[in-house]
Order: structure tokens, then sequence, then C-alpha cells
């Protein structure tokens, strides 16, 4: 069953909108952050390591992107290049404002999080101006981050993706992803996301990305009433993920498809997220059945969770399907199916 048609006319697949930032993982890691003293950089920001992932499965990818005018922001920009991604609508930064820093915090392989440097951020520079609708009619889906909405002119650029992409006919992605740095307060980060969700094709996020997406609309939903009430609007498939429990798939033809995580030894607690997205969009351009899609991003959200990166560790599709075989060989055929 197929729930989103893609115009295979287009030359990209899937572009992204939101943060390009760079990742400081320690090498010395079960140590509180401040007792760490070596760090291994990585490219960062989810929607980035999503091109990164859905790069490496063979998907033609661009992105919209503010980075900072310096070192870093060349890093990234080579980096991508390296990757096959398309970064002629990657700019930088006129007044000086710095790409995100991530510093993660591996206490041990449950107990981790992530300090992010984000003042005078360069991604939220990103600007309306920046967003090309040739660009955008040349792609079947754009993937929308969260966190771009979190503030001006990023926040505007956004909307007038949506805008465009609704225009002209381009698949819209909701990644939440959402990240408490740089928000104002709770009411606009449900205005915000309630407004991009309500014109998406796809949404994706945890529950708690979801309860922060429907405060000001209604609070206290079940995930299926969340799906229900975005099915409503333009929602063909509502993902809800659950951590270590697990995600189901909503479809709007009132189907449910449920993924478990596959069992692995976990260096870190995030990273899933980000491989689960990559794998999931890429079986989904394939043409896919929905349970086999999540299968495969659960089983790439597996390999990235027990990986010291999140980007650089990406697996190409031959590996995560030999994970997925060897994972069935020695826990059984159904070990994440539902
Ligand atoms: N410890 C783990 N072992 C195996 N898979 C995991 C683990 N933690 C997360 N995952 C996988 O990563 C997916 C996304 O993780 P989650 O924490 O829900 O989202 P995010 O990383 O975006 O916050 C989960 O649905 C699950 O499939
Ligand atoms: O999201 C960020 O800006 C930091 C990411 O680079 C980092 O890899 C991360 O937190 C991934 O998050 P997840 O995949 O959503 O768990």
């Amino acid at each position: 069953m197929q729930y989103i048609t893609f115009d295979e006319k287009r030359p990209m697949d899937l572009v992204l909108l939101g943060r390009v930032a760079v990742d400081f993982n320690p090498v010395d890691y079960f140590h509180p952050l401040a007792e760490c003293t070596t760090f291994k950089k990585y490219v960062g920001g989810s929607p980035a390591n999503i091109a990164v992932g859905v790069s490496r499965h063979g998907l033609k990818a661009g992105f919209f992107a503010r980075v900072s005018d310096d070192q870093f922001g060349d890093f990234v920009t080579d980096f991508f290049k390296k990757e096959g991604i398309d970064v002629t609508k990657i700019r930088r930064c006129e007044h000086g404002e710095k790409i995100g820093l991530t510093f993660t915090e591996i206490l041990s392989p449950t107990e981790s999080s992530i300090l992010m440097y984000r003042n005078c951020i360069a991604d939220l520079q990103l600007d309306p101006a920046d967003i090309d609708e040739e660009y955008i009619k040349n792609t079947k889906a754009i993937l929308i981050s969260g966190t771009s909405l979190a503030a001006s002119p990023s926040r505007e650029a956004a909307l007038k993706a949506v805008m465009l992409a609704k225009k002209n006919g381009t698949v819209i992605i909701f990644d939440i992803d959402y990240r408490p740095y740089n928000w104002v307060s709770e009411d606009e980060i449900s205005i915000y996301y309630s407004l991009v969700a309500k014109e998406s094709d796809i949404i994706m996020g945890s529950r708690e990305e979801f309860n922060l997406t429907e405060r000001l609309i209604e609070e206290g939903r079940s995930d299926e009433e969340s799906a229900a009430a975005w099915h409503k609007e333009q929602a063909k498939i509502v993902i809800i993920k659950h951590g270590k429990e697990g995600s189901t798939a909503y479809t709007n033809d009132g189907n449910r498809y449920s993924i478990k995580p596959f069992p692995v030894t976990a260096l870190k607690s995030f990273g899933g997220g980000d491989g689960y997205g990559s794998g999931f969009l890429y079986g989904l351009f394939e043409g896919w059945e929905m349970i086999d899609c999540l299968e495969f991003g659960s089983a790439e959200a597996a390999m990235m969770v027990a990986s010291h990166s999140c980007s650089e560790d990406l697996p190409g599709p031959d590996e995560v399907h030999a994970f997925i075989k060897e994972s069935k060989e020695k826990y059984g055929e159904m070990i994440a199916r539902a």
C-alpha cells in the first residue's frame, strides 16, 4: 500500500531545512563532561544527519541552511559535498553568527545528554530570501526540522518553504525535532509546530513532541487521537516514537504499524532518531511496504545508538540489511515486528 506519491520526474529526492551543526563527542566517554578531555568532531544537527543518512542510501539530497563564515562552516559544507549532498542553497552568515556546537555527555550506555551552544546561532539566520521556489519545484519532498521554527528569520523561511511546497505539489515531511534552546515560550512552540503539522503529509516525533505541538489545540491526546486529528488535516502518515519502547506509524486509511527496537549494545541514548528518519525515508522512497520501512528505520536507529557519531557512522543499505539479517538469525524472524 503506497501512502505517499512522489513525482518521479523531479531530479532531487529530498531537500532538508534546518540546522547544520558540529557535534563534539567525548572519546573518554563514560565520564561527566566536565572531566572529559578528548573529543571527536563530527557534522551534527538532526536534519544534517538525516541528509547524510539518506545520501548514503543513494537519495539525491539538498539543504536550505545558513552556516557560520569560518572554518566550521567550511568543515560542514565540505563534508556535505563529499557525501554528495547539494550545497548550492547553503549560505554563509554575514554578521558573525556562529554554527551550533553540541557537546555530548555520555555517562553510561543509557545515560547521555547533549549540551548545545546556540547563542548568536547561524542556522536561525536562514532568511525567506534564501528559499528558492525552483529548488522546491525540483524536489520530490522537503523535510522541515522543527527547531528551524524557534526564531525569525528562520521561522518565516521555513513557513515560506512549506507554502511553496504546497503550491508546487512537493511532499512535506515534518520532523518535529524539539530542542529546548532558542524557544521563547511553549505557546510559540505549539503555534508554529501546529502551523507546519497542519500542512504536512508526514509527521514524525516523540510523544513529548506531539504534546508540545498539540498544547494549544487539545492536551492529553492518546497516540491514536493525535494520529486521527492530524489525518483530518493533511497527514497521510503519523509516526509517534517512544524511545526504547519502539514506535508506531498511523496511516490515513486507519491502519497502524508498530515496530520495536532491535537489540543492540548501546553506546549512547541519542542518534537513534536520525538513523530512524534516514532509514524510514529511504524505504518510503523505494516504495516499500510500511512495516518494511519501519523495520529498516528501526534497525538503522539501533545501529546509530551503538555508534560514536550521529553522522559519520550512518550506514549504507547493505549494512542495514546485513544487521537485520544477523539480528533475525540471532533473535528470531519477528524480533522487531510487534
Ligand atoms: N537503546 C536502544 N536500542 C535500540 N534502539 C533504540 C534505542 N534507543 C532508541 N532506539 C531506536 O531509535 C528510535 C528513535 O529513538 P527516540 O529516542 O524515540 O527518538 P529521538 O532519538 O529522535 O529522540 C526508537 O524508536 C528506537 O527504534
Ligand atoms: O540535534 C542536534 O543538534 C544534535 C545532533 O547532532 C545529535 O546527533 C543528536 O542529538 C541526535 O539526536 P536524535 O537522533 O534525535 O536522538
